[in-house]
């Protein structure tokens, strides 16, 4: 399985301040956003391009653009939807199907209660976001619908990610590619990634303070 820890300069920087307690909600979203679309970056750097033509202020000129096969963005409810403006920064044309899963607290299984994907997926890589991968089960169960849906090319971008969760991944789907700022030390006794980010859902929307 392919997995990426990004270790960019920005990223990295941007993910130490986004560890920080003390961030308010605005802040927490923007730094998560940003890093989306840093993480985008990474994960779109081997989409096949293609020649075209275009009219230039001085004649044709040869360029290149992206070919085929188009992307759809995945942002599983709720945290998810905290890396979707960064994401559409670079990607605004990207058609976007919703995955509603939450973690039953007590047993850490994950919950589904929505889906709203789009069609032709089978044509489409559907990048998956996520700010937290932790026992792995909520992104299992993502990857189990869309490909029952006929997705083939899955990418997941995470803004931290435990040791626990790719090894469950691993096992279940190995065939996605993994994008994450951090691959963390450890789950805690509640499911929690440590040192990690609190709950990433919570400090989006301004919920419960972590
Ligand atoms: O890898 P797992 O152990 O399945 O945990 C990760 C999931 O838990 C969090 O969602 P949560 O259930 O808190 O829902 P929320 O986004 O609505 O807060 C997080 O955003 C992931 O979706
Ligand atoms: O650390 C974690 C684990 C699951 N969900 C979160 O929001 N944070
Ligand atoms: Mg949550």
């Amino acid at each position: 399985m392919k997995v990426v820890e990004v270790r960019h300069p920005l990223v990295q920087h941007k993910l130490g301040l986004l560890r920080r307690a003390e961030n308010s909600t605005k802040s927490f979203r923007e730094l998560a956003a940003e890093l989306a679309a840093l993480l985008t970056y990474e994960a779109t750097a081997d989409l096949e391009t293609e020649d075209a033509e275009v009219q230039g202020w001085a004649g044709p000129i040869p360029v290149r653009r992206i070919k085929g096969r188009k992307i759809t963005l995945v942002p599983i409810l709720r945290a998810g939807l905290g890396m979707l403006p960064g994401v559409l920064e670079l990607i605004p044309a990207a058609k976007v199907g919703v995955v509603g899963i939450r973690r039953d607290e007590k047993t850490l299984a994950p919950v589904p209660y929505y889906e709203n994907l789009v069609g032709g997926l089978a044509d489409r890589t559907a990048l998956i976001l996520d700010p937290m991968l932790a026992t792995g089960g909520t992104l299992i169960a993502t990857i189990d619908m869309l490909k029952a849906a006929g997705a083939t090319r899955l990418k997941g971008l995470f803004l931290v990610a435990a040791p626990e969760g790719l090894r469950a991944l691993e096992a279940a789907h190995p065939d996605i590619e993994v994008y994450t700022a951090a691959i963390d030390e450890r789950l805690n006794g509640k499911g929690y990634i440590l040192p990690g980010l609190g709950d990433a859902g919570d400090r989006i929307f301004g919920t419960r303070i972590a």
